[in-house]
């Protein structure tokens, strides 16, 4: 089975807020709420394929400093397996925009659950609520 590398972050903002991003039409899962980020390309870190993306998906500019690992996700889906590794992030440069046209929403963890996410992001939930 195809296994994929993604690298994903959860930025809070000062108000102890979560980004998430909807998955646009035409994509795999599309309608979906994610938490930013990509596939790690040949030849980058998880780090600087997360650096990468946020400056393409939201025009922010992230340090590798600034991004904690916080947890995993290994998820079989039906057509391919997910490792996904999660990071959490609470300082970046500039301003946060949907940059491919995604609605973006900031959500206080424990209203997450409303958000309808890929199967493979439940788990990472209880993460996020026990960081504050
Ligand atoms: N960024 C992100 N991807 C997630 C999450 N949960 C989850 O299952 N995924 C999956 C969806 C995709 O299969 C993969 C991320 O790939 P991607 O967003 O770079 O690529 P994509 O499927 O849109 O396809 P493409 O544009 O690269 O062709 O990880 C999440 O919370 N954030």
């Amino acid at each position: 089975m195809r296994s994929v590398l993604v690298a994903a972050v959860a930025l809070i903002d000062a108000d102890g807020r979560v980004l998430i991003a909807q998955r646009p039409e035409g994509k795999p899962m599309a309608g979906l709420w994610e938490f930013p980020g990509g596939k790690v390309e040949a030849g980058e870190t998880p780090e600087d394929a997360l650096i990468r993306e946020l400056d393409e998906e939201l025009g922010i500019h992230v340090k590798a400093a600034c991004l904690a690992p916080l947890n995993f996700v290994s998820h079989r889906y039906d057509d391919f397996h997910l490792l996904m590794l999660l990071h959490v992030c609470r300082r970046w440069d500039g301003s946060v925009t949907g940059r491919e046209g995604q609605a973006l929403k900031w959500v206080k963890p424990l209203k997450l659950r409303e958000f309808p996410m890929p199967a493979a992001d439940l788990p990472l939930i209880p993460d996020l609520i026990e960081l504050f």
